[in-house]
C-alpha cells in the first residue's frame, strides 16, 4: 500500500515533533496533527515558528521547512481521520486521578474517544497506530471499539510506541536507536506493519526498524521508560550513601560506567527525575503487575518511585537544616524549574516539589528559567492543592534575569541543568547575596572547587 495520507491525532510534545519530522522526510506524504485544543493549533500555525507551543532544539527550523508544503496543524479532526490512510493516537494518558486504579493506573478516556471518533467518521480501511504509551493490550481495547462501532470498514492496529527525550527530540527522531512497530502476523497485519516501515524506512535504515507482536511492543516502552528510570534511582540512591561515606557519586559513576555491561549513560544523580513519563509509565507498570496477582514484581519497580519521591524530599530537607534549620521569610533562588535542559516542560518537575516543602517552611522562593513563564509556575504549584493561589502567589517571585533572581537570596538552588548556568560570574552573584552564601547544586553542574574558593558554601548531590 502506498501511504500519501498520515494523520495524527493530538498535537502535543510528541504528535507535533513527530509528524513535523515525518513530514519533512517524506514531502510525498501529507500529514495533518489535529487537536481539539485550539489555542495549541493556533500555535503551531504562528507565521513566526519561533512561536510554535514547544520548545525544542531544531523544531521550529524543521516545521518551517515542511508546513503549509505537506505539514498542517488543524482542529478539523473528523475530516483529517476520514481522508488518511493512516491515523497515529499521540493523545496524553495521564495517570487516573479518579475511581478504581486512582493514582496509579494510566486514564485511557482519550484513547477512547480517538477509537471511537475514528470508527465513527471512517468510510475506507485505515491502519490505527498507538504513539502514545499504553498498558499492554490496550490494543484489544481499541480493536474492540473500532470493530464493534465502525461502518464495517477494516481496522489494523499497531503499536509503534515513541522513545524520543524531550529536549534532543529532533535529534532522536532523525537517528533513532531503533523503531519498533508491533502487529498482528496475519497476512493484513503485516501488509499494515510494511506500510509504516516504508513511512520510517525513508530515512531510518531498515535494520533499525524493529517489528513484533503487539503485545510485545507495547510491554517494550513500558520496559524502557522502567529500566531507565531506575538507573536514576539506583545512582541517586548511592548518592546518600556516598555524601555518608566519603565517596563522590561522580567518581562511582564514572568507574561503574566504564565497564561496559554497565554502560556510562543516565547515571547522573540528581534532585530526582521529573517528566511526564518516568512516574506515570512505571506507576501504570506497577498497577499492571498488581492487576495479575504480582505482587512482588509491583513492590519491585514501585521502589523507583519511591527512592525519587526521597530524593526530592531529602534535598528540600537539606536546604532547610542547612540554613540553620529555618528557611522561614528567607530568599531561596531557583535556577531552573524545567524537569530537565532544553525544554519548557515542566510536567513532574522536582522543582515543584521542593518548592512546595519550602514553602511549607515558608521560605520566599525567587524563580528564574530561562524558558518557563511565571504563569506556569503558578499554575504547578496551584496542581498540588497545598495552599491557595494567592498563598502562592505571594510565596512565589519569578524574574527574567537570573543576576536579579539572586540578589539578596540566603541560597541558591539549581534545580535544571541549563548550560548558561555554568557559564555565569558566580563572583558577581556572589557580592550581591547575604552571608554566609548557600548553592545547592540539585544537578552537580558547577565547579564546587571554584565556588569555594570564591566563599560560597557549596552542595552537591553525593558529594
Ligand atoms: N512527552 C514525551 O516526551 C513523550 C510522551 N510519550 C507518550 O505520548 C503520549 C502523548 O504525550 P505528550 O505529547 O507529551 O502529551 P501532550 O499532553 O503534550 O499532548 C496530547 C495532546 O492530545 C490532545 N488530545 C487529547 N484528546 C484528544 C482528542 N480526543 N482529540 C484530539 N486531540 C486530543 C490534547 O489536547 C493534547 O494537546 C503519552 O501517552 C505519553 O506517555 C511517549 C514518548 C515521549
Ligand atoms: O516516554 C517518554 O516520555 C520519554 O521519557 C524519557 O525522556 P524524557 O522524560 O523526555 O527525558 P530524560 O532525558 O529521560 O530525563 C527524564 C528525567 O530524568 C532526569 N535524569 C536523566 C538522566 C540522568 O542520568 N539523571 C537524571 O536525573 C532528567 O533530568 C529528567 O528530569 C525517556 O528518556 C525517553 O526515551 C521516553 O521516550
Amino acid at each position: 500500500m502506498k501511504i500519501t495520507k498520515i494523520c495524527c491525532i493530538g498535537a502535543g510534545y510528541v504528535g507535533g515533533p513527530t509528524m513535523a519530522v515525518i513530514a519533512q522526510k517524506c514531502p510525498h506524504i501529507q500529514v495533518t496533527v489535529v487537536d481539539l485544543n485550539e489555542q495549541r493549533i493556533k500555535d503551531w500555525n504562528d507565521p513566526n515558528t519561533e512561536n510554535i507551543p514547544i520548545y525544542e532544539p531544531g523544531l521550529s527550523e524543521v516545521v518551517a521547512e515542511a508546513r503549509g508544503r505537506n505539514l498542517f496543524f488543524s482542529t478539523n479532526v473528523e475530516k483529517a481521520i476520514d481522508d488518511a490512510q493512516i491515523i497515529f493516537i499521540s493523545v496524553n494518558t495521564p495517570t487516573k486521578t479518579y475511581g478504581k486504579g486512582k493514582g496509579m493506573a494510566a486514564d485511557l478516556k482519550f484513547i477512547e474517544l480517538c477509537a471511537r471518533q475514528i470508527a465513527k467518521v471512517s468510510k475506507s480501511n485505515k491502519i490505527v497506530v498507538e504513539k502514545s504509551t499504553l498498558p499492554v493490550r490496550t490494543a484489544e481495547a481499541i480493536k474492540s471499539i473500532l470493530d464493534n462501532t465502525g461502518n464495517g470498514v477494516q481496522f489494523q492496529i499497531l503499536s509503534n510506541p515513541e522513545f524520543l527525550a524531550e529536549g534532543t527530540a529532533i535529534t532522536d527522531l532523525l537517528n533513532p536507536d531503533r523503531i519498533l512497530i508491533g502487529g498482528d502476523s496475519t497476512p493484513e497485519g503485516e501488509d499494515a506493519i510494511n506500510a509504516l516501515v516504508d513511512v520510517y524506512a525513508n530515512w531510518v535504515s531498515k535494520d533499525k526498524i524493529l517489528t513484533t507482536n503487539v503485545w510485545s511492543s507495547e510491554l517494550s516502552k513500558l520496559t524502557a521508560n522502567a529500566f531507565l528510570a531506575q538507573r536514576i534511582s539506583s545512582i541517586n540512591a548511592m548518592s546518600e550513601l556516598c555524601e555518608k561515606t566519603g565517596a563522590d557519586v561522580s567518581e562511582v559513576a564514572r568507574a561503574i560506567g566504564m565497564d561496559s555491561r554497565i554502560g556510562s549513560k543516565f547515571l547522573k544523580a540528581s534532585v530526582g527525575f521529573g517528566g511526564s513519563c518516568f512516574q506515570k509509565d512505571i506507576l501504570n507498570l506497577v498497577y499492571i503487575a498488581k492487576s495479575y496477582g504480582l505482587n512482588e514484581v509491583a513492590d519491585y519497580w514501585e521502589q523507583v518511585i519511591i527512592m525519587n519521591d526521597y530524593q526530592k524530599r531529602r534535598f528540600s530537607n537539606k536546604i532547610v537544616q542547612t540554613l540553620y534549620n529555618t528557611v522561614a521569610d528567607k530568599k531561596i533562588t531557583f535556577l531552573g524549574w524545567a524537569f530537565k535542559k532544553d525544554t519548557n516542560d515542566t510536567r513532574e518537575s522536582a522543582a515543584i516539589y521542593v518548592a512546595d516543602d519550602l514553602i511549607n517552611e515558608q521560605a520566599k522562593i525567587s524563580v528564574y528559567d530561562p524558558k518557563v513563564s511565571r504563569n506556569k509556575i503558578l499554575s504547578d504549584l496551584d496542581y498540588l492543592q497545598t495552599r491557595s493561589s494567592s498563598e502562592n502567589n505571594d510565596a512565589v517571585l519569578t524574574f527574567d534575569n537570573s543576576y536579579e533572581a539572586c540578589k539578596g537570596a540566603h541560597a541558591i538552588a539549581i534545580l535544571t541543568e541549563w548550560d548558561e548556568f555554568v557559564k555565569y560570574d558566580w563572583q558577581k552573584i556572589y557580592d550581591s547575596m547575604q552571608k554566609p552564601a548557600f548553592v545547592f547544586d540539585g544537578r552537580n553542574i558547577l565547579n564546587a572547587k571554584e565556588l569555594k574558593s570564591i566563599g560560597f558554601i557549596y552542595n552537591g548531590i553525593g558529594s
